[in-house]
């Protein structure tokens, strides 16, 4: 089984939380790969730096100014410091971005109603799955940051859920995947302010109707997008949950929400 595990902004920016979730990742056997967001770092060291951030459906608006900021965030600062956290704790990983090894090419998102800027889509068949076989068979873990190229010099800010998505599709067709999107909530809650009120279990329809409900709003809603598209391609298990919960969701009996084929 090779575990692809995306871990989002808000525990990013909690240094304890962090520590306690890359201390439970370092002890995962076995193939794993780690993705990392971490929009709201970036968010506040443009306030800092006089960049402001736009987001439309939860998607970064990438302008000249933006693609330097978060190709210093993303692929710097928070990737460089998870690979030194993770080296200290005995886990051999390897900081990449998309552009690296062209491990996941992307193409610049076309302009329709809404210009993205620099901004990347990724799709699974054109993942090198050979390359990422290297890393792996060779005991590296490979901890990927929220960035692609365009094949044309410039580099494309990329959602890191999709991009964990994407690698979990691509490997479903070598590998049994369990891909494990890690939050700051226990689940997808009925309640969002109630973490006792976890959904066990989603499929589509139940999504509909929670979103009929307005009970789904904000990131959540791409990244069950994602966790369906992922399953409707072949990934075996998809598991949201906490960031603390890592250790019991890499095992049989999970907690968090399940959707599975
Ligand atoms: N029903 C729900 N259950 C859990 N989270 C929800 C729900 N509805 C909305 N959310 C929001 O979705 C957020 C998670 O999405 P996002 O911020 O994109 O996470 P990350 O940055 O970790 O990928 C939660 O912090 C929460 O505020
Ligand atoms: C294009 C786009 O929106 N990219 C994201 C990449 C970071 C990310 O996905 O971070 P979290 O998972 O922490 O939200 C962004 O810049 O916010």
């Amino acid at each position: 089984m090779v575990f692809v595990i995306k871990i989002g902004g808000n525990v990013l920016d909690d240094p304890a939380a962090l520590q306690q979730f890359l201390q439970d990742f370092a002890l995962i056997n076995g193939p794993k790969i780690l993705v990392h967001g971490g929009g709201k770092i970036a968010t506040r060291l443009g306030d800092q730096l006089g960049i402001e951030s736009k987001y439309v459906d939860g998607r970064r608006i990438t302008d000249d100014a933006t693609i330097d900021l978060v190709t210093m965030v993303y692929g710097g600062l928070v990737n460089k410091q998870l690979v030194a956290q993770l080296q200290s704790l005995g886990c051999n990983a390897i900081g990449i971005t998309g552009a690296d090894g062209n491990l996941l090419p992307a193409v610049k998102r076309p302009v329709k109603t809404i210009d993205y800027g620099w901004v990347g889509d990724v799709k699974a068949a054109t993942l090198p799955v050979d390359r990422w076989q290297l890393l792996l068979d060779n005991g590296l873990v490979p901890v990927l940051a929220p960035l692609t190229h365009d094949g044309a010099g410039h580099m494309l800010n990329t959602n890191a859920d999709t991009m964990a998505a994407t690698i979990a599709i691509a490997l479903s067709a070598q590998y049994p995947v369990r891909l494990i999107y890690c939050f700051e909530k226990k689940g997808i809650l009925e309640q969002v302010e109630d973490e006792s009120s976890v959904i066990r279990f989603i499929n589509p329809d139940l999504y509909a109707q929670l979103k009929a409900e307005q009970k789904l709003f904000a990131g959540i809603l791409p990244k069950l997008d994602n966790a369906f598209d992922a399953i409707g391609k072949g990934v075996q298990q998809v598991l949201i949950g906490h960031a603390a919960d890592l250790v019991q969701n890499t095992g049989t009996e999970t907690t968090g929400t399940l959707i599975s084929a």
